[in-house]
């Protein structure tokens, strides 16, 4: 659906040249939630605006929907904008404009007629739960309310692809939630394409399917969430997820432990079960469970298990090579054999 080849995007400053995007290449899906993380300033938002082309990229190209965005004209240009919905942390509705007219310039904007537009500004604001706030102000509504507009609004022109920029970043958890829900629905039953960024995981780790790590403008790390969630490979990327999954033992039990600490990640309880206990039997070690849960990534379980292994080195790295073929991952922590 989307296909970002070799982009850089550079901004000149007084300080010179700074490359907000450093030549990023990666692929979203048809259908797919594509979640894009890093703290601020990893060129996030840049890539963001490149999609669309609100950012022209320095160089490289912008497939949407097989066209690339970057060799077309102006009009041809607004024409497959049409196709791109953006919404944005601070939502930017017209605050003199009721809910439906907000919805409704947007409409109008792509020059439908006035009862088609009506029509279509109904059945929107029945999707996104705002049917009762027709003829209410945006000062009038909650943030979460304010987000459901500016949903509405971004899919006012039936786009395929919904970019969303920080869009629950200035919500509370629980409104958080209910938004994600409405895109999670929105992905579902329009088979809408949607690519966000945040600096929040926990948005990551409830509905998107795959995410980019980015760093200093270069994506560092991209694979499935569950993937990432069980193995990640950078030292950022484990960062983030530490960060979520708080799952770190404390100093004090790390300082007692004489033996090898390894991470293990499961797929759900019964495996982590089952292998646990042959490593206990099968080899010449002894065990000590430190700490065991189950999160649930988009609904599917992730055992995760820290235990501490004693015996001799071979032997553990003996049990290390077992997890690994095992387990989805296995990590030590800390090695003071
Ligand atoms: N219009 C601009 N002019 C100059 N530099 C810019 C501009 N926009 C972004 N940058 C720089 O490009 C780099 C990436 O910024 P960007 O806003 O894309 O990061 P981000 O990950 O989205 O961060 P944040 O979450 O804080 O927005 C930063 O060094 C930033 O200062």
């Amino acid at each position: 659906m989307i296909a970002v080849k070799n982009v850089i995007k550079e901004y000149k400053t007084k300080k010179g040249l700074i490359k907000g995007v450093d030549n990023v290449s990666l692929e979203v899906e048809k259908g797919e939630i594509f979640g894009i993380v890093g703290y601020s300033g990893a060129g996030k938002s840049s890539l963001l605006r490149c999609l669309n082309l609100m950012e022209k990229p320095t160089s490289g190209e912008i497939y949407v929907d097989g066209v690339n965005l970057v060799s077309l004209k102006a009009s041809k240009l607004r024409e497959a904008r049409q196709k791109i919905g953006m919404i944005f942390q601070h939502f930017y509705l017209a605050s003199s404009k009721t809910v439906f007219d907000n919805v409704f310039f947007a409409l109008k904007a792509a020059g439908k007629s006035k009862a088609e537009s009506e029509k279509k500004v109904l059945e929107l604001l029945d999707l996104v739960g705002l049917s009762d706030k027709a003829q209410h102000y945006p000062s009038q509504l909650s943030g979460g309310q304010k987000q459901r507009v500016g949903i509405a609004r971004a899919l006012a022109n039936d786009p395929k692809v919904l970019l969303c920029d920080e869009a629950t970043s200035a919500l509370d958890p629980s409104t958080t939630q209910s938004i994600l829900k409405l895109l999670k629905s929105i992905n579902e039953k329009l088979g809408l394409t949607i690519v966000l960024i945040t600096h929040e995981m926990e948005v990551v780790k409830e509905i998107c399917d795959r995410m980019a790590v980015m760093e200093n403008g270069k994506v560092i790390e991209l694979g499935s969430v569950y993937q990432l969630f069980a193995k990640p490979k950078e030292k950022l990327t484990k960062e983030f997820i530490d960060g979520v999954m708080q799952f770190k033992l404390p100093q004090t039990l790390m300082n007692t432990c004489l033996g090898t600490i390894i991470k293990i990640h499961f797929q759900g309880e019964v495996a982590l079960e089952s292998v646990v206990s042959d490593v206990l039997k099968g080899f010449d070690i002894k065990g000590n469970i430190l700490h065991g849960k189950i999160e649930y990534i988009k609904e599917v379980p992730l055992g995760v298990f820290i235990m501490e292994l004693i015996g001799d080195q071979e032997e553990i790295d003996k049990v290390i090579s077992y997890l690994d073929e095992k387990a989805v991952g296995v990590e030590v922590i800390t090695n003071d054999n």
